[in-house]
């Protein structure tokens, strides 16, 4: 079965289902949830806390598998593929940004910005050159020998951010990137990976709960236990 999406379209998820525990204790973390981003196309997913956003992320992601339903990387069914084909995709096509920002402590920023680079070995001379050119996108040209510790928060999630994009993912998938940074840093990084979604055309899911955020999305969506709101889908002018 091809992609129900457009040619556009880089990610669709279609009546995609996640049960954890059985019995009793069974939790519906989404429920039968439906929804394509276009190339190029910052969605944000805004709900509450234990709605069910993580999860979708996940399973968008191939991180999880769902219980029911399917997920599309443009016209490749990510749901039908084998975990290996799953691993090459997660490295080779998909960006993840993390709360937490997710760096490896020993690396200077732009050793963690490569490291997406080596996995997928790319040679060491293309390696420099998008390392150097990633940075500077997020404005830390300057900072690429500095470790984590020695980076301010939204300096942290630039890094973060760099290293998302710099294999030039056809998705980019981030949980609350702005949960850990104070509100005006957190707007500067919204509008910088609005910036970088828009210019590098990757297809972004964004989950947040900050509602100031949500300004800066090309589409919004709401989650509530699991399920999409009926409003959902409303796009933004
Ligand atoms: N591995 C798991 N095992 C059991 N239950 C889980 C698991 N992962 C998530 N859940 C449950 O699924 C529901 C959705 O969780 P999820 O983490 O996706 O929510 P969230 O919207 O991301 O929350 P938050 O904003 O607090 O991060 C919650 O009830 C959670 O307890």
């Amino acid at each position: 079965m091809t992609a129900p999406g457009g040619t556009t379209t880089a990610l669709t998820a279609q009546d995609v289902s996640r049960t954890f525990g059985t019995g009793a204790a069974k939790v519906h973390a989404l429920r039968a949830v439906s929804l394509s981003v276009e190339a190029g196309e910052l969605l944000v997913v805004r709900g509450p806390s234990g709605s069910g956003k993580t999860t979708l992320l996940n399973v968008l992601g191939g991180l999880d598998t769902p219980s029911s339903g399917r997920v599309w990387l443009g016209e490749r069914e990510l749901t039908a593929m084998r975990p290996d084909e799953v691993l090459a995709v997660r490295r080779d096509e998909i960006g993840y940004v993390f709360q937490a920002f997710g760096l490896l402590p020993v690396l200077s920023a732009a050793e963690n910005v490569e490291v997406p680079l080596r996995l997928r070995r790319t040679p060491g001379p293309e390696r420099a050159r998008r390392v150097a050119s990633a940075l500077e996108r997020v404005g830390l040209a300057d900072h690429a020998r500095q470790r984590p510790y020695e980076l301010s928060g939204g300096q942290q999630q630039r890094v973060g951010i760099a290293r998302a994009l710099v294999a030039a993912p056809r998705v980019l998938l981030a949980d609350e990137p702005t949960g850990q940074l104070d509100s005006a840093t957190a707007r500067r990084v919204m509008d910088l990976l609005r910036e970088v979604v828009h210019t590098q055309g990757a297809a972004a899911v964004v989950t947040t709960h900050d509602p100031e955020l949500v300004a800066r999305a090309d589409r919004v969506v709401d989650l509530h236990d699991g399920a999409l709101a009926s409003t959902a889908g409303a796009r933004r002018s």
